[in-house]
């Protein structure tokens, strides 16, 4: 496999419209390192779905160059086809069949032994359930048969657009659940998505994009940094507050407890016990990938406007 299982470079797509060009994607540079889960984030309109439609040969680039797993794409597309999945729209289910016979008919369709029906239901957390008929389903159980029907043929990369767009917390959960399985299990996953909270606890790395264009790009640590403030619970805070000031560190406050700015939480404990004063509690105030992007995507409008 290739170090990167999507890559594009100057990816570019302009729309033509009564009141003019529209530029969807502008001159994205998308590396999304092979294995584990990818998130693509950007608010709504940011060219998500007008790339990933891209990636999969359902729209022409006005310019610039694409691959999918170290293949040139959509040149060489027949030749990744099999090993790439996607949900992007909603797929057609037969309402009236099970979710099994649902896969059933898909997995015959495209040769594949009817024993990957059961993998994949298992794989989605479908089991149990497969008997059910489609109409009966929840969006959520939806929504993991359509991500069952890409894994009929062992896909290398799976490609989702929105997965959760429309599901209730406990389908969120499902859902999440299942990409950090296939994540885990050796799949790449791109996973797109406007709802940023769900999506920090899944991905491995993420790329943000804003009007088309590439935000920020990296591991989730390399996104957010270390955590460089902390929360202290003490029994006297105005001795503590005292005792890290004189230190030379900077003390607020945060939720009725202390706020120290420092990335060494040791030297913390250390300094308060050594003037007795000990902690109930030290915890580190992680910046979280939403605020990230909503910081990001705020900088963004606010230059675009
Ligand atoms: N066929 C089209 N014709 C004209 N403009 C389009 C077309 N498809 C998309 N756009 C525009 O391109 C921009 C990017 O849309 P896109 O759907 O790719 O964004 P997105 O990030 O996927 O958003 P969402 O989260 O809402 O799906 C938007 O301004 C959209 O209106």
């Amino acid at each position: 496999m290739p170090d990167l299982a999507i890559q594009t470079q100057g990816l570019r797509k302009e729309f033509r419209t009564r009141r003019g060009t529209r530029v969807a994607v502008a001159d994205l540079d998308l590396a999304v390192p092979a294995g584990g889960v990818h998130g693509f984030l950007g608010p709504n309109g940011s060219g998500k779905t007008t790339t990933i439609r891209m990636l999969l040969g359902l729209a022409r680039p006005t310019s610039g160059t694409m691959r999918l797993l170290g293949e040139p794409v959509p040149e060489r597309l027949p030749a990744v086809v099999d090993r790439v999945g996607a949900v992007v729209e909603s797929p057609k289910f037969s309402p009236n069949l099970t979710g099994r016979q649902n896969l059933l008919l898909l997995s015959r369709s495209i040769g594949v032994p009817d024993t990957r029906v059961d993998a994949v239901v298992e794989t989605v957390g479908l089991s149990g359930r497969d008997r059910d008929r489609y109409k009966a389903y929840s969006l959520g159980m939806k929504q993991r048969l359509a991500i069952a029907a890409t894994l009929l043929k062992e896909p290398d990369l799976l490609i989702l657009d929105e997965p959760t767009n429309g599901l209730d917390p406990a389908g969120i959960r499902e859902i999440r659940e299942t990409i950090r399985g296939l994540g885990a299990s050796g799949v790449t996953v791109l996973l797109s998505s406007h709802i940023l909270a769900e999506v920090q606890q899944v991905c491995t790395s993420a790329t943000i994009v804003g009007h088309g264009r590439l935000l920020a790009s990296g591991t989730v640590e390399e996104l957010l940094g270390g955590s460089t403030a902390y929360r202290l619970v003490v029994p006297d805070q105005a001795a503590a507050r005292e005792a890290l000031a004189a230190a030379g560190l900077t003390v607020g406050e945060e939720d009725g407890a202390l706020r120290v700015e420092t990335d060494d939480p040791v030297a913390v404990t250390r300094l308060l016990g050594a003037r007795d004063i000990w902690l109930s509690e030290l915890s580190p105030l992680r910046a979280d990938l939403e605020s990230f992007f909503l910081d990001l995507t705020a900088a963004d409008q606010e230059a675009t406007r």
